[in-house]
Formats: structure tokens, sequence, C-alpha cells
């Protein structure tokens, strides 16, 4: 958020359709928040710096952004003030902002320590206002609205697939074409950029729309990938033994789940299922995406920069109105990253709440699942979706091995296609793409739909031909002509 930004790219997130705001206060707003961002980092644990900044934020009209400074304001200010009952927090010298005392400091006279309480209580309360104000207490308690957009401040080598992330999953593909193959050799698809062709107009940018592609002939029914995927998450097992999730919902038979047997107790993540109950997988999806970026990239590099991470499409869709709840979506991965992430929320800046958010919309129109089980699948993410699939696909009972197999023989070159939907194959045209919209962001843009496109167009235009003509045709058999 300290980058300097094109205030073209600024789309509010807040869905109420309010007047625009004028661009020399969004421009004073903007600078605002870098000013603001760049004290934050100096002054990480001082709940006003977060405070001013999630205000700003609110302003800008970033709903989802605010309540996660304001829960990091609200955090820091119940810390401090739990720290000076301990006796460790007092105003640091002539520094203007709270910090821990030294021990010899730490002898504050009643008067002055008063003063501080009062003024972390002030701020606590201001925090949870600034927190009310962006979230809705009904229908669902302490959930805000929010519409998906591409924060203006983002790096653009986070924006768009470059050509290094295309090379890491053709070589990804190399591999699993051999598992595939089961002779180890031999590669049976990869990615590659214009999946649906080039814009005759050169209107819309199709370098950046990927899919996947046959690289050989295909017989019908062979195992085309065989993808295992560390991003998956499930409603887990229900209490003593019976199907039923703890907070209600189905639950998975395995014992162990939402864990492995192979992670370690530091990974204990039933908590995370007993605190989101029947919603468990999505939360998990999305920790362990987190997770994923820390075990191979470290803390201190942006989560989106992870290749499984930066070889996801977003999902923007320009009218769908999302829901963010302060308990799932901003205190609980905070508590995670806290408790098994080793992030410092507070000092970090590659995990805030615009990181989380960006990095879910990316799992909202790749992720596949049922209403157990969820999982981010490396490979399978990248393949489009036809009403006229030439492939099919099964998520494995261990909820994150995805086996797709071919239905007819294939040629090298041809577009593989699985069915995002099923049940929607037997609809028309109309219903089906309305049905898609919400995976597709538009239109289906599959042969299928096309030619069903194509052809109901024709027959509206024959039908309003028959009607010119029936009507020429009564005129000049001097009819009478109709009544307007
Ligand atoms: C799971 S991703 C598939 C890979 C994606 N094309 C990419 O570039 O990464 C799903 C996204 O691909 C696009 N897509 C997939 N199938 C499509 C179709 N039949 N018509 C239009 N867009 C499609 C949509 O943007 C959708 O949100």
């Amino acid at each position: 958020m300290d980058r300097p930004i094109d205030l073209h790219d600024y789309q509010p997130t807040l869905p109420d359709n309010l007047n625009p705001l004028d661009p020399a206060e969004l421009a004073t707003l903007f600078d605002g928040l870098r000013i603001q961002t760049r004290h934050i980092a100096a002054h990480p644990y001082d709940p006003n710096t977060w405070l001013q900044r999630g205000i700003t934020l609110m302003k800008l009209r970033y709903p989802e952004l605010a309540v996660g400074d304001g829960y990091k304001a609200g955090l820091l200010a119940g810390e401090a003030l739990k720290g000076l009952g301990d006796g460790k927090w007092g105003l640091g010298a002539r520094m203007g902002f709270w910090m821990l005392l030294e021990d010899d400091e730490a002898e504050e006279d009643g008067w002055e320590r008063e003063m501080l309480r009062r003024y972390l209580d002030g701020l606590q309360r201001k925090a949870r206002e600034l927190v009310e104000q962006n979230l809705e207490l009904w229908p669902a308690f302490e959930e805000g609205r929010f519409r998906r957009r591409k924060y203006p401040w983002m790096p653009p080598e986070f924006a768009s697939r470059g050509d290094e992330v295309l090379r890491v999953i053709n070589d990804e593909f190399k591999d699993n074409g051999g598992r595939a193959l089961r002779n180890g050799t031999g590669q049976i698809c990869s990615v590659r950029r214009h999946a649906f062709g080039v814009d005759p107009n050169g209107e819309k940018p199709t370098h950046d729309v990927l899919g996947v592609f046959a690289t050989r002939e295909i017989a019908p029914d062979s195992t085309i990938l065989i993808d295992q995927s560390r991003i998956w998450g499930c409603n887990g097992p229900g209490a003593a033994g019976s199907l039923e999730n703890l907070n209600g919902g189905m639950g998975c038979g395995e014992p162990i789940h939402p864990n492995l047997p192979s992670e370690d107790t530091s990974l204990d993540l039933r908590w995370i299922r007993a605190a989101t109950g029947k919603n468990a997988r999505c939360s998990l999806v999305f920790m362990r995406a987190l997770l994923c970026a820390i075990q191979d990239g470290g803390v201190d590099r942006n989560s989106l920069s992870h290749p499984l991470i930066a070889r996801l499409t977003p999902c923007y869709p320009a009218e769908r109105i999302h829901r963010f709840s302060l308990a799932n979506d901003i205190a609980l991965p905070h508590t995670f990253l806290r408790t098994q992430g080793g992030v410092d929320i507070f000092a970090n800046p590659f995990f805030d709440t615009w990181v989380f958010s960006t990095i879910s919309s990316r799992i909202l129109s790749n992720s596949c699942g049922d209403p157990l089980a969820e999982c981010l699948s490396p490979l399978f993410s990248l393949f489009n979706h036809s009403c006229e699939p030439n492939v099919r696909w099964e998520l494995h009972k261990d909820h994150r091995t995805v086996v797709v197999r071919s239905v007819g023989r294939m040629r090298a070159g041809e577009q593989l296609f699985v069915e995002y939907d099923a049940f929607l194959s037997g609809e028309g045209v109309g219903r089906r793409r309305e049905g898609l919209w919400r995976w597709l962001e538009g239109p289906c843009g599959c042969g299928r739909c096309l030619r069903e496109e194509e052809e109901e167009e024709g027959r509206r235009v024959d039908e309003k031909m028959e009607g010119v003509e029936l009507g020429k045709g009564k005129e000049w058999d001097g009819g009478e002509k109709p009544v307007l």
C-alpha cells in the first residue's frame, strides 16, 4: 500500500452505490494511505497507526481492509492494556508512541499510568467502532459485504502470469505425464496462452487466458493427470464416530482429517474445523495456502509470489456481492499466522489483509470440491470448462487427489475441457450460462454454447422474417390493415 498508484485503477469494494469520490479527495486519501503504511512499517506495534490507516481505508470504501486494520488496532490496544496491568507498557521517551518499557522505566507514577490506561481504552473503543461501522449485525452476525476487485497498489508482477510461471507449470505437467503413463516418460499435456483464441478486434487482452492442451494423441479412457495437492481441506469426521461434523453438516470417515498422519503436532488444524463448522473445508484451504507459502518461501516473501498461488487467475466478478466474516476471514487467519505460522502480523507486510483478500479471490474460481471437501489442485486448476467436455475428473476420497481421464480420442493440439457443473448440462444455453456465471465471471465461451447461441439467434431471425412475410402477404393480398 506504500506504492504510488494510478487513480484510474481505483475501484472501491464497497457495494453501495454512493456518489464517486472527488479526484482531489481521492488523491489526498491515497497520499495519506501511503504515509500511514510507512508509519506502520516504522511503528508496527502502535495501535494508533493501524486505527488511522483503517479510517483511511474506510473512507476509500474498502470495508474488508478497514476491518482488518481495525481488528489489529483493537488487538494491540488490548494487549497493551494487559501489559499495563503487568507494568510493562509506557510512553516511548519523546517518541510519541506506546512501547514496552525497560525494567527501570516501568516505575511510572499512578497518574501517568491512569492517563495511559484511558488513552488505550479510547483507542480500543474507536477500533471497535471502526470494525462495527464496516460490518453488519444482520442477517449474519458480524459479517460485511464487499465486491472483489484488484487493488490498485498490487505490484505488476502479481497482476498477471509471467513466462517463468508457465515454465514451472509445464515442468510439472512433464513430471505428471510420466506418472499418469506409468512408464516414467513422456508429456501428455501442457499449458498455453490465448486459450480461447485471440480477440479479432484486439479489444480484449487474451495473453493471460490460459488453458491445457494435448501435446500428443490421446486414446479414449486414458489417465491424463493424477494431481495431488497440498492445499486442501475437509469438514473432518464427526464426534463419537458419527458422520456429522461437529457443528452440523456432513463429515468424512477419516479420523485424522483435516490433518494427515505425516504432519507433526505443531500443525494440528482441528481447532479451525471446530471454529468454522460446515465452512471448515474452505477456511482450511485458505490456511493451507498461507502455510504452503510460509513452508516454501519463509515469512519474508509475499505469499502471492508462491508458484501455487501466482499461477491462479483471480475472480473479480463485476456485479457479485461477497460476504466476509470478522471471525472466519479476519480473526482466524491472523490467529493461525501468529500461533502456527510464526508470522509477526503487525511488522510483516507480506501477510496484510489485502493479500488475504487477493489470495481468496484466486482460490474462489480455481478450487474444486463438494459439500464435504475442497481442493486447490496445482494443475487441474488450469483446465477450462466446456458444456461438452472431452475429459472427466474425480476427486479421490483423500480429498486432495484429482484424477483426469479422457472421454474419447483426442488429437495433439486439442484443448482439454472439463465440466465445472455437470448438473447444468441438460439445460438450454441461457440457463447454462446463467448457472455458470459464478465460475466464469462472464458468458461461457465453449463450442456448444457458441453453437447453440448461433442457432437461437438464427431461429429468432427466422421468426422475425416470418412475421414480416406474413404482414406483407396480408397487405399484398389486399386484406385489412392491422389496427394499431
Ligand atoms: C479454473 S480457471 C481455468 C484457467 C484459466 N483460464 C486461467 O487462465 O488460469 C477458471 C477461469 O477460466 C475462465 N474460463 C474457464 N472456462 C471458460 C469458458 N468456457 N468460457 C469462458 N471463460 C472460461 C474463467 O475466467 C474462469 O474464471
